[in-house]
């Protein structure tokens, strides 16, 4: 059976692409998407690039802190996992509003309860490289330090950090993994 990935963000930059491939490869996708960051015309490109396999992919505009409008997304389609690209991530916005990144960026908790409660137990987190800069140094070497002090003070990579690593344990702990 062809398997199904429902994508947040999928609008973005990073989303549209990964929507795209996923097309290509044959899959069907769903996008949940609040357009905060994005349009809809991303959505009708991808589809026109993926030809026939254009068919596979259906748009929802949803805020992720909307439980009910993600109940809705996960009761219409059985998905084999999850891809999360949906964040605010201006390094300069996030300091000037952290609250407006708190109350978006921290929504994740939400939907892996939906998740958890669908049998969904595949999640790809994507975050960003820079936000474990410190005691995993391996990712960047030389910049590190510089890296560090730019990033690891600013609420939007303290956030996906905090998120990466909560993500981790309601995972773990949930045998979601
Ligand atoms: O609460 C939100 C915040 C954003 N979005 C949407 O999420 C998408 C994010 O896409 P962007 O083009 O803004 O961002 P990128 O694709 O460049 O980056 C995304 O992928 C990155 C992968 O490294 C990080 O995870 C980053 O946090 C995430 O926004 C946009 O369509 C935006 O409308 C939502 O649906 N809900």
């Amino acid at each position: 059976m062809t398997k199904s990935f429902l994508v947040t963000g999928g609008a973005g930059h990073i989303g549209s692409h990964t929507v795209l491939h996923l097309l290509n490869k044959g899959f069907h996708v769903v996008v949940v998407d609040k357009l905060n960051n994005a349009s809809e015309v991303a959505i009708n490109r991808v589809v026109e690039l993926a030809a026939d396999n254009g068919k596979n992919l259906v748009f929802h505009t949803v805020d992720l802190r909307d439980r009910e409008a993600l109940e809705k997304v996960f009761s219409s389609t059985k998905f084999d996992a999850v891809i999360h690209f949906a964040g605010l991530k201006a390094v300069g916005e996030s300091v000037q509003k952290p609250l407006l990144y708190y109350n978006n960026n921290l929504m994740v908790p939400n939907s892996l309860e939906v998740m958890a409660s669908h049998g969904c137990k595949k999640l790809v987190f994507s975050s960003s490289a820079l936000c474990m800069v410190g005691p995993r140094r391996f990712l960047v070497q030389k910049s590190s330090l510089f890296l560090q002090q730019i990033h690891m003070e600013e609420p939007s990579s303290l956030l996906k950090r905090y998120v990466a690593i909560s993500t981790n344990q309601t995972m773990n702990g949930n045998n979601l993994t």
